[in-house]
């Protein structure tokens, strides 16, 4: 089984590179810089990147990068792939230095979202500095956030996670889509080696650009509320109000990337001891706030 440590990176693919740029710089209030294959590597700490956006044919999620300790559990990652007869590939050191890792081995889950095992990371230990002022993105040892995939194939899929990556469930939401009656879709809150309370949630339902949302935390309640003022200033879609979970207790929003999944951008997140934790059930999204309904009603009013 593998030992993975959190969400080192998440990549994304786009048609409008520029507007991906203003988008990390000025809203998300990232840094970035141009990438040797035409892309733009977008920094939240002091690695040379935490997302990566690759010029592609459509505007999409490309893969989920899952880091790893050392190059012994990276290849007790690679065992877990064969003992399960899992299809990968053990990436070149062209693509290595791409994702500015030591090794990459890639494999694909069972509802197919690609995934990049990686340990060894490469940084130039550059002071992080936002330039819209940002203090600083919660990161380390808990990892750049969480990332939550498409599962249509939910049973295959989750028991992947638990029994090839080693993930563990930490709830379970089954979902009742607006407008429909008796459908349940179920959502797993999945935590890997610390103590965020998920860096992955899989949902059981298909999603046009291959990732439900991707959460980025900072420090402080004002950063949340000034990420907010930005996406109004620049006019990107909302895709539901401030709110606080129930499980996690995160406050955030949540907002569109060009490459058409969500951000999830929020504060106070719950670090969490494993051997305390009692996995359970919840039927409430969000103590307060988190009306998802809001993108509907942006396209609404866009229509009249
Ligand atoms: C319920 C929940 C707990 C913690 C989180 O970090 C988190 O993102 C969520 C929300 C999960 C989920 C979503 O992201 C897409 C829209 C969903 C399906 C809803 O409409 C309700 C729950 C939402
Ligand atoms: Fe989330």
């Amino acid at each position: 089984m593998m030992d993975i440590r959190g969400l080192a990176y998440v990549v994304a693919q786009t048609t409008d590179m520029p507007r991906w740029k203003n988008y990390a710089e000025n809203v998300l209030g990232m840094m970035t810089a141009p990438s040797a294959n035409g892309g733009l590597l977008v920094r939240m700490d002091e690695r040379q990147f935490r997302l990566a956006v690759e010029p592609g044919a459509r505007n999409a999620y490309v893969a989920s990068g899952w880091e790893v300790a050392s190059q012994s559990a990276f290849e007790q990652a690679v065992q877990a792939l064969r003992n399960a007869d899992v299809a990968h590939v053990l990436e070149d050191a062209a693509f290595c230095r791409q994702r500015c890792a030591q090794q990459v081995v890639s494999f694909a889950d069972p509802s197919g979202n690609r995934h990049e095992v990686v340990w060894g990371f490469k940084s130039d230990f550059a002071h992080f500095a936002s330039p819209m002022g940002v203090s600083r993105f919660v990161t380390g040892g808990i990892g750049m956030g969480h990332t939550v995939l498409p599962a249509p194939d939910f049973a295959k899929t989750a028991a992947f996670f638990k029994d090839v990556m080693g993930f563990g469930l930490s709830d379970i939401m089954n979902f009742e889509p607006p407008g429909t009656e008796g459908v349940m879709l179920p959502i797993h809150f999945l935590h890997c080696n610390n103590g965020r309370h998920h860096s992955l949630a899989i949902a059981g339902f298909p999603v046009e650009s291959g990732c439900v949302h991707v959460m980025v935390e900072v420090e402080g309640m004002p950063e949340v509320g000034r990420a907010m003022d930005r996406m109004r200033a620049h006019k990107v879609q909302q895709t539901a109000t401030l709110g606080q979970h129930t499980n996690d207790k995160m406050i955030s929003f949540y907002m569109r990337t060009p490459s058409n999944f969500d951000i999830e951008f929020g504060y106070g997140g719950a670090v969490l001891d494993w051997n305390e934790h009692i996995a359970h059930e919840f039927t409430r999204v969000s103590l307060w706030g988190h009306d998802f309904s809001v993108s509907q009603q942006q396209l609404l009013d866009k229509e009249a």
